[in-house]
């Protein structure tokens, strides 16, 4: 087994992401080193997961805590944290301890958000299984729930030690969740790759879990969060910085929470978000009519959604827009390109644009 190992440089809370194969073991072995130690483990993981696709079926993890929430974007919620703290509470898990979030990035926010706010931190791996939980949910630290006001709106910066990607998971993951994850994969060309997105538009055969350039692809997308998010940890710099990685989720985040989360999944949302960033784009005069189509065009090839799958209301859309996390002041930003492969953040856009760019999405 090869591993490929990323570096998140954030000084004091600096870890690695080991990409390979079977890094599952690599997991196990990290649970069981804490164990060694008398350091407490709980895991968290999600009803069709574990014990299907994932297993730490393992007479040292015995007496582990093994939380299992339901599936779905509902799972990140108020309901599962308090459930999650109380359990670690009463299985008397110390500051010594640590959550392994076993799952797709629905586990990853909530199990990190849990050990974020637990004893007010305790340690968390990621042990993703899904592509865009590989590619970008368990980098980074972000961590979180929804509530019905908005997406992502309550959650904690929370840095895990170790994210451990075993590229084997994705054998089983269903064909709209691999095309889900291949949103935020384009993402990353567009927000600040160039001739990445001409490789995945030039690619013989589309990516899957068997495409023998898959492991690297993965690769190549937790180096790009990992330089951004040690410039940017925060989302705090006034040049873009982290705030790129939100390409497209002004739209999609607004998507999500007026469908009712989990109509549209994040990465379907996100697909169709970067479309109308693009077209916005266009509006603006940053962007060609022919790299609109472009970004349409490999959208299609994933099956990603270019419209809306049924009707929608733009008001309901705007209202929600006014709650996304990057707007300063009462006014919003949106992430839009300047050609592709180069992202910047635009501030002060009219909601009256947001509005046309929204409908041209209607029918
Ligand atoms: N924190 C961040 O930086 C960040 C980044 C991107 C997305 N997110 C969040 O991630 C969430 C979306 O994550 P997701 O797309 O992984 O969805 P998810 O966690 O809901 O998983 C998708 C589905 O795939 C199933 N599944 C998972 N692994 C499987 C496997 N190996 N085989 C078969 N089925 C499997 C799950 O049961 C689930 O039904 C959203 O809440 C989004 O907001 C967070
Ligand atoms: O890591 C980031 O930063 C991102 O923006 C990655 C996004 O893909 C992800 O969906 C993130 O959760 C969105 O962040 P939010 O701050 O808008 O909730
Ligand atoms: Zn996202």
């Amino acid at each position: 087994m090869k591993t490929s190992i990323v570096r998140v440089e954030l000084s004091g809370r600096s870890y690695d992401i080991y990409i390979a194969s079977g890094a599952f073991d690599l997991a196990v072995s990290a649970a069981k080193d804490r164990l060694s130690r008398r350091n407490p483990v709980a895991f968290v993981s999600e009803e069709n997961i574990w014990g299907k696709f994932v297993n730490f079926d393992n007479p040292d993890f015995e007496n582990c805590a093994k939380i299992i929430v339901e599936n779905g974007e509902g799972a990140k919620c108020f309901r599962n944290l308090e459930r999650i703290c109380r359990e670690l509470a009463q299985r008397n898990v110390d500051r010594s301890g640590a959550v392994f979030a076993v799952g797709g990035g629905v586990v990853g926010d909530l199990a990190g958000f849990s050990a974020a706010s637990y004893m007010r931190g305790i340690d968390f791996y990621q042990v993703p299984t899904t592509l865009l939980a590989m590619v970008d949910s368990s980098v980074g630290g972000k961590t979180g729930i929804n509530i019905p006001e908005g997406k992502n709106l309550v959650g904690a910066f929370h840095q895990p030690k170790a994210v451990f990607i075993d590229t084997s998971f994705l054998k089983t993951l269903p064909a709209r969740e691999f095309s889900a994850g291949m949103a935020e994969v384009i993402k990353y060309g567009l927000l600040g790759d160039k001739s990445f997105f001409g490789f995945l538009e030039n690619l013989k055969e589309p990516l899957s879990a068997s495409h023998p350039e898959i492991g690297n692809v993965i690769a190549h997308c937790c180096k790009m969060k990992a330089k951004i998010v040690s410039n940017d940890e925060r989302e705090t710099s006034k040049d873009g910085g982290r705030a790129l990685l939100n390409l497209g989720h002004t739209f999609a985040h607004a998507i999500e929470n007026t469908a009712g989360y989990g109509h549209y999944l994040h990465g379907e949302a996100v697909g169709l978000g970067m479309l109308l960033a693009a077209r916005m784009s266009e509006k603006l005069g940053m962007l060609s009519e022919e790299e609109t189509s472009r970004i349409r065009r490999i959208l299609e090839i994933y099956d990603l959604p270019v419209k809306f799958r049924e009707p929608i209301s733009s008001d309901l859309l705007i209202e929600a827009g006014r709650r996304d996390k990057k707007a300063m002041s009462g006014k919003s930003r949106y992430v839009l390109m300047n050609g592709i492969g180069t992202s910047v953040v635009v501030p002060g856009i009219e909601e009256s644009l947001a509005r046309e760019i929204f409908e041209t999405a209607m029918g």
